[in-house]
């Protein structure tokens, strides 16, 4: 099948039709011309070689509805940007790492959207104001808050806690969500990987249920995205763009849960959650089914990013906030803290920048509300099948980026290994975990101070065993969704919804994402630098030091007991005399 090709008196709609009333239809921009054409930028052909997933349209315009496609000759479709212009965008999970990037580049490359309503909670003893405002001062708003100082204006928080009923939104707040909003990014989630089963169900699994009915109810609603997760599917080695069957009904599951105690309901998570690893990839394999539901009735778009990390170029290179996934081995390897982990060397480390995540998103919500696919789009944003890195270039370039931009005051120089042999891992945990752990305790001890080290490393030991799982092994994803849409994209809009990461370097990347950790999650200067490095150069000599009295330590112990041992021990010393006495007299000879 290809793409729909609309003539100028024609709009583009779904050939199945609305079904129950709710079905939105789509926009129409005048030809050449119209709100969202200004300019005449980013304008291009409708392609009638397009993907495989869409309708076609055939359908009388009714006389309010906006043009988005227009006919072949002078065809032209709202580029993002335009599309996005006079749009009221609800975001869920705005206050996240990838909810705040999504935010910040719609202000900056959609400034004429008109308003982002965002679902906010209070949270630690702060209000849903303060948490908005604290979170608009960040850097990450720095060029949007240049260009418009005011940009807080279209940022209209909404006050709401998604696990309660209803999402307890006030009945105002929905009048006003349902009369407005034109497009839905649901970014919110718990994304912890040990979270009790029933928190984690009604996060993911239930709260997505009840933004879905909140969705159709809103009148204007062109689009329904939903990000989930690239491991959402991680029991299977093979990932098609597809919502595989649910390993269970969730709503029966929900049903069971309902009368099980907390207790009851850890016994039996094992079970449930099966040759998956943990209750996150589970729920949110659940909430891929529940929102796949609603595809008659809503237009979905569901996005499926693998390990989200720093950015790439935007709004700079490496911001990141958070300790998830990879940054918090990275930043306990730059401290001199992990020495050791389990992963796969030759395994793909399928990293994806937050930016390539939220530029796709917003090019998803385009498609999706212009081209109103007739199934719901299943989008892997992945990085590995197209340009792989593995674990191992990771972990080189990490320690390597770490030795020349040091982390304040490290625990030892940066320097890891990483195996995916397990005695050879619980060998380097005794020896470079646990022992110098020990060592340093005992240090504190005596100069009368509180023990600690032992107890980051079993958090550390903890966060990484859960880790594990995923650095352990690859997975192929496929992405025929995002070459098809990125062959829908103008130029202009390819490159300023950059999703395309062919283009990666990634030593770079990592370069700036170990930098990222050291000034945006730690707050260090980097005019700390050269004391950082001075650290390290004396924890060198300690080591030096510390060696050398091994050494001598264990010549004292066992060598000068034994007779044998001193005869080996005098051997070694007089073969390198003879050897060093061999290259004084042959340099001799030669000059
Ligand atoms: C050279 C190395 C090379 C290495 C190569 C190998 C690298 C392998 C990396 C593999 C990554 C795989 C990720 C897979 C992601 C799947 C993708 C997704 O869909 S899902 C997305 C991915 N999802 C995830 O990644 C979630 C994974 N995380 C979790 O599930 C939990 O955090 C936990 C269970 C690990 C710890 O729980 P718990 O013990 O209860 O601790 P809390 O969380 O409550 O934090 C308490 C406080 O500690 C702070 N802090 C935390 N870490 C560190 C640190 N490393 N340091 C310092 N501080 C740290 C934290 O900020 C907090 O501070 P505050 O707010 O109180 O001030
Ligand atoms: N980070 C990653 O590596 C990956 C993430 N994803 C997906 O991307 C999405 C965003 O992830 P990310 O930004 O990293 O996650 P974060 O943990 O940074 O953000 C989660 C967001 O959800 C909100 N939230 C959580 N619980 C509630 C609640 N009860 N009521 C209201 N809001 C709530 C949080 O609000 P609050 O600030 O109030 O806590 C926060 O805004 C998730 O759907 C995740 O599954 C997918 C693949 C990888």
């Amino acid at each position: 099948m290809r793409a729909s090709v609309c003539s100028a008196a024609v709009v583009c709609r779904r050939t199945r039709g609305p079904t129950d009333g709710r079905r939105r239809r789509a926009h129409r921009i005048p030809a050449g011309g119209g709100k969202h054409a200004a300019g005449g930028r980013n304008q291009r052909q409708l392609s009638t070689e397009s993907s495989g997933h869409l309708d076609r349209s055939g359908e009388q315009a009714t006389e309010k509805q906006p043009d988005i496609c227009s006919g072949a000759a002078g065809s032209r479709m709202a580029s993002i940007t335009e599309y996005y212009a006079g749009k009221s965008v609800l975001i869920t999970g705005a206050t996240g790492f990838m909810g705040k990037v999504l935010v910040e580049k719609l202000l900056w490359s959609c400034p004429n959207v008109k308003a982002l309503y965002i679902l906010v909670r209070p949270k630690a003893g702060q209000s849903m104001e303060q948490r908005v405002s604290d979170m608009m001062k960040c850097k990450l708003f720095d060029r949007v808050r240049e260009a418009n100082p005011d940009f807080h204006k279209k940022i209209i928080p909404i006050s709401s806690e998604l696990t309660q009923p209803g999402l307890s939104i006030s009945p105002e707040d929905v009048e006003k969500l349902s009369a407005c909003i034109n497009i839905v990014f649901h970014c919110a989630a718990t994304i912890r990987f040990d979270e009790p089963l029933k928190h984690a169900l009604q996060l993911n699994v239930i709260a997505t249920q009840e933004l879905l009915s909140l969705a159709q109810r809103m009148h204007h609603l062109e689009a329904f995205i939903h990000i989930s997760t690239a491991y959402a599917n991680c029991n299977r080695k093979h990932i098609d763009e597809v919502i595989y069957p649910p390993p269970v009904e969730p709503k029966k599951l929900i049903e069971s849960l309902e009368w099980m105690d907390d207790g009851m309901v850890q016994d039996i998570t094992p079970r449930l959650i099966g040759d998956r690893p943990n209750t996150y990839t589970y729920t949110k394999a659940l909430a891929e089914y529940v929102v796949q539901q609603e595809q008659d009735k809503l237009n979905i778009g569901i996005i499926r990013p693998s390990i989200v990390g720093a950015s790439w170029q935007e709004p700079f290179p490496g911001w990141i906030d958070n300790f998830n996934g990879p940054s918090g081995v990275f930043i306990a390897a730059g401290k001199g803290i992990l020495r050791t982990m389990r992963a796969n060397n030759d395994a793909v480390a399928d990293l994806i920048p937050v930016d390539v995540v939220v530029n796709l998103t917003l090019a998803v919500g385009w498609y999706t509300a212009v081209h109103r696919p007739k199934t719901t789009l299943v989008y892997n944003c992945t990085s590995g099948g197209i340009n792989p890195f593995h674990w191992g270039e990771i972990e080189h370039h990490v320690i390597s980026s770490f030795k020349r931009n040091p982390l304040e005051q490290a625990f030892r120089r940066p320097n890891a290994n990483i195996t995916s042999n397990y005695l050879i891992n619980q060998y380097w945990i005794l020896v470079s975990h646990k022992f110098p752990a020990l060592i340093y305790d005992l240090f504190l001890r005596l100069c009368g101070q509180k023990p600690q080290m032992m107890r980051i490393f079993n958090r550390l030991h903890k966060a990484i065993g859960l880790l594990e799982y995923f650095s352990s092994q690859d997975w192929e994803w496929n992405s025929d969704n995002i070459s098809m849409l990125m062959s829908q994209l103008t130029p202009e809009d390819r490159t300023m919804f950059n999703f395309d990461v062919r283009q990666l370097n990634w030593p770079e990347y990592i370069e700036n994402y170990c930098i990222g950790t050291k000034k945006y999650v730690l707050n260090e200067d980097m005019s700390d630098i050269p004391a950082a490095r001075q650290h390290l150069r004396k924890l060198r000599n300690i080591r030096y030091t510390f060696n050398t009295l091994l050494v001598v330590f264990i010549w004292r112990v066992f060598i000068a007991r034994s007779q044998m041992a001193r005869n080996i021990w005098y051997f070694v010393v007089s073969l390198c005399f003879k050897f060093l006495s061999y290259f004084r007299a042959s340099s001799t000879l030669t000059n």
